[in-house]
């Protein structure tokens, strides 16, 4: 294509025609057309000429129609309320057209307990990192099985055993870390716990956390 066809619109220069009208043109930017002559000391208009009295005004007040427009558009987006649907019942209900999943019934009540000054989770890591036993193994393999008959029999102290996904676990140390109280950890002492910690938080990562408190194996055969 040769130089200046004027069929190509691809890369055709955009030239504003001076005070052409347009109300998007630099000159139309209402500020800019009036000029400090325009205003005396006491901050009045004064004798401004007609066209330029009537031009700002339009001006602004197409803007800030457009503006309070926009606002009234946002407010009415936030009021929107869901429709309300008979039922067949006669009761009026609300669809969820907000496509947010509804909480499910069955989810259990978590609450979360503040941390003693020295329990926080980092605090827990960091003690795992420094403990030497805090599976209280005491030089015992943390690879044998135990029965249920043997975890019961440790439900108190310093040794608090329980059973999580067939691992049996020594959580004495980690009661006062745990981010659901020691109350609720207790309910797992000396038992397998696998329903209730599913039940709370399915994807809490235990076999990380409680790596260090790894006692042993919960005998299938007992
Ligand atoms: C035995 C191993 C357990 C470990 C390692 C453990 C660990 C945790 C962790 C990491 C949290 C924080 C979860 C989060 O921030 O989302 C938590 C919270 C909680 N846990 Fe446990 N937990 C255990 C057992 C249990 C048991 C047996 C119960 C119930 C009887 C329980 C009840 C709770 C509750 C109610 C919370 C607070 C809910 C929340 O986080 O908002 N946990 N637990």
């Amino acid at each position: 294509m040769a130089d200046g066809d004027s069929s190509d619109f691809t890369f055709c220069k955009v030239d504003y025609a001076e005070n052409d009208g347009h109300l998007d043109s630099p000159n139309s930017i209402p500020v800019a057309s009036m000029t400090l002559e325009d205003v005396d000391s006491n901050g009045e208009t004064k004798n401004v000429p007609d066209d330029k009295q009537t031009a700002n005004p339009v001006t602004v007040e197409k803007s800030s129609s457009i503006s309070s427009r926009a606002n009234s558009v946002l407010l009415q987006e936030i009021k929107i309320e869901e429709p309300v649907v008979p039922s067949s019942s006669g009761e009026s209900v609300q669809p969820n057209v907000s496509g947010q999943p509804k909480p499910s019934k069955k989810s259990a009540v978590r609450a979360k307990v503040p941390f003693e000054k020295g329990f926080s989770p980092m605090d827990w890591l960091k003690l795992t990192r420094t403990h030497p036993d805090l599976a209280g193994l005491k030089g015992q393999s943390n690879r044998r099985l135990i029965s249920l008959e043997e975890v019961k029999q440790h439900k108190t102290g310093d040794c608090i055993w329980t059973v999580l996904k067939g691992r049996v676990y020594n959580i004495g140390p980690y009661m006062k870390f745990h981010p659901g109280g020691v109350d609720m950890l207790r309910k797992g002492a000396g038992k397998d716990c696998t329903a209730l910690f599913n039940k709370y938080h399915a994807w809490v990562n235990a076999e990380f956390l409680l790596e260090k408190c790894l006692v042993g194996y919960l005998d299938p055969n007992e």
